[in-house]
Formats: C-alpha cells, structure tokens, sequence
C-alpha cells in the first residue's frame, strides 16, 4: 500500500487501465489518484464516477502535493503538456513518462531543471486486468528509493523488466503494442467463425478459451511454440491445410515485418524530436 498521491496528465486508454489496475491491487485509494487532461470533461467525469479518482483540467491542481506524476499523453502533445507542468515539478518526485519514443534525455530538456527523478514506462492496456507486462527504463539520476517506488507500482499491474533506455524501441514495438496483435488475430478468427457459419455466442468463448489455453500451454510446459505447434499438426491433416495458406503467403515475414516496422517508428519518434529540440 501507497501512502502518497499519483498524478496522471492524460486521461486515455492507458491511464484508465492503470487507474483501474492499481485501483484493483489495492496500491492506491481512489482518493490518492487525481487525473488531468486538457479538455475531455465527459472523460473527466467517466473516470471520476467509475473508479472514484479526483479529476481536474488544472493542472497545477493535479501535480502540486503529487510524489509521482504520470505523463500518459501522446508523443505529439508532450512538448505542450510539459510546458504546462514544468513550474509544478520538482526533484522531490518521480516523473514516469510513457510517451513512446520520446528520450529521457529530452524530457529533461523540455522541463529544463536539474535533480529530477524520470523514468520511462511501457506498460500495456491489459494492467486493467493486472496482466501488463511493463518495461522500465530508469535515468541514472533517479534516487534509489524512487526507483523501487516506481518498480513496486508497475508490479502491481503485472510483470515489469529494467532495460536499457535503447531496448524501450523494441520493447514498445512488441509489447507495448503486444496487445493490439493479439486483437487483430482475435478479429480475424471472429470473421471467419462468422462466414463459416458458426454462432457468435459459442465463437465468442471458444476463441477466447483457445487463447488462453495455448498460453496456459506455453506457461505450465516446459514445450517450446514449434513443440506445441507440431503436437496440434497432423501430417497431412486440418492444421497443416491451413498452415500452409499462412507460409504460402509470408505471414510469418509479415509478422517480423510488423514488429521491426512498430520498432522503427519509436525509434523515428525518437529522432523526430531532437531535430524539433536542435531547430527551436
Ligand atoms: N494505449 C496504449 O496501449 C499505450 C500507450 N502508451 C503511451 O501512453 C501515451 C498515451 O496513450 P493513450 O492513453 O493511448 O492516448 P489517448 O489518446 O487515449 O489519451 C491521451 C490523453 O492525453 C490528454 N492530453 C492531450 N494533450 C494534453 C495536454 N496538453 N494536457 C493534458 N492532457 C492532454 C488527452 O486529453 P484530451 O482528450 O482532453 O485532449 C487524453 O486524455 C502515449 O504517449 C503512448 O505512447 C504507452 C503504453 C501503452
Ligand atoms: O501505439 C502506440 O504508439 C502506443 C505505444 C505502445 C502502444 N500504444
């Protein structure tokens, strides 16, 4: 249990699921959470009367009294919400940014004091259901204890790794965006339980079991992917049919394609502001 207050600036989809994680793993109490935004009060009020956080668009109101703030706004609106904070934030706490891309380095410049406490963060959405597997990536500047403050939180959402702030490319184009892969398999299954004429109320279980079931597979043997993969393929049966459709058409290229393109964009997003950073 936390005694202090968290303050998140952005009030989106990752916000919300870490609002309702830590709200759930009992870290927190809703009245030790105050969310900001810049304008969405419709947003504002759905989180203030589904988990009971404090909300408000002031956000001096937001950080002042807060011992870790969370950046959770998009690479692009950083620069702005930065400028906005910058007066409220001091070296007493710890600044967690989950902007993708965006360096430690230029977070700091964009505050522009010295002494602060920034770490970067990727988490998933599924910390709503403390399933998030967060990547952490600390300045050396960061006090030891406020490291561990951080590390405990993300912990409470699920699985957490320190890596090198150069690995958060990779860990952000996999994992971070691990999720949405896994949802667009999920849709092409729903697509074709659906033109192959199988009931959306048995589809809708059965994908999901055959999800988790694969996971609880991979987590509770000691087989490898290819392993289990080989156990479900018979030769010249249903499996390897339909395997084959996937080889004859690359999926697997495409899949690494997908991973190096997403990985490739956080390390653009990288550049793209410290060019902006030299030019102003
Ligand atoms: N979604 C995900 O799965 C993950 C996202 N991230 C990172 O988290 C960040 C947020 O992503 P996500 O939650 O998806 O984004 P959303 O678009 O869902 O939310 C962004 C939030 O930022 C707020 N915002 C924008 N500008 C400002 C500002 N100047 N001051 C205060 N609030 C502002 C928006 O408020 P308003 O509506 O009022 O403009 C909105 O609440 C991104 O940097 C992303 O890279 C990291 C890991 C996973
Ligand atoms: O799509 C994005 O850029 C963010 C970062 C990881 C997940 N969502």
């Amino acid at each position: 249990m936390f005694d202090g207050k968290i303050a998140f600036i952005g009030a989106g989809a990752i916000a919300e699921a870490l609002v309702a994680g830590l709200l759930k793993s009992e870290f927190v109490e809703s009245e030790q959470i105050v969310v900001s935004n810049r304008e969405d009060l419709g947003r504002l009020n759905h989180l203030h009367l589904n988990y009971g956080v404090l909300t408000t668009t002031n956000k001096e109101l937001a950080i002042t009294g807060a011992n870790i703030v969370i950046l959770a706004v998009k690479p692009k609106d950083l620069t702005v919400t930065i400028d906005d904070c910058k007066n409220f934030l001091h070296e007493e706490q710890v600044i967690v940014s989950l902007a993708a891309g965006v360096s430690i380095q230029t977070i700091r410049n964009l505050i522009g004091k010295d002494n602060l406490n920034i770490v970067r963060a990727m988490p998933t959405t599924s910390s709503f259901v403390l399933k998030s597997a967060t990547a952490l990536s600390f300045d050396h500047e960061v006090a030891f204890e406020k490291a561990q403050l951080v590390e405990q939180l993300f912990k409470q959402v699920g699985i957490t790794a320190k890596v090198e702030e150069e690995e958060l490319h990779a860990m952000t184009g996999l994992f971070g965006s691990g999720p949405a892969y896994i949802y667009y398999i999920v849709e092409q299954f729903e697509r074709a339980a659906m033109s192959l004429g199988v009931h959306r109320d048995i589809a809708k279980p059965f994908i999901q079991q055959t999800l988790v079931g694969a996971v609880s597979m991979l987590q509770e043997t000691n087989n490898s992917p290819l392993t289990l993969r080989k156990k479900v393929t018979s030769p010249n049966g249903t499996t390897q049919a339909g395997i084959s459709i996937l080889e004859d058409n690359e999926v697997s290229n495409s899949f690494q394609r997908c991973f190096l393109r997403a990985t490739e964009r956080s390390e653009e997003i990288e550049i793209e502001y410290k060019k902006w950073m030299k030019s102003t």
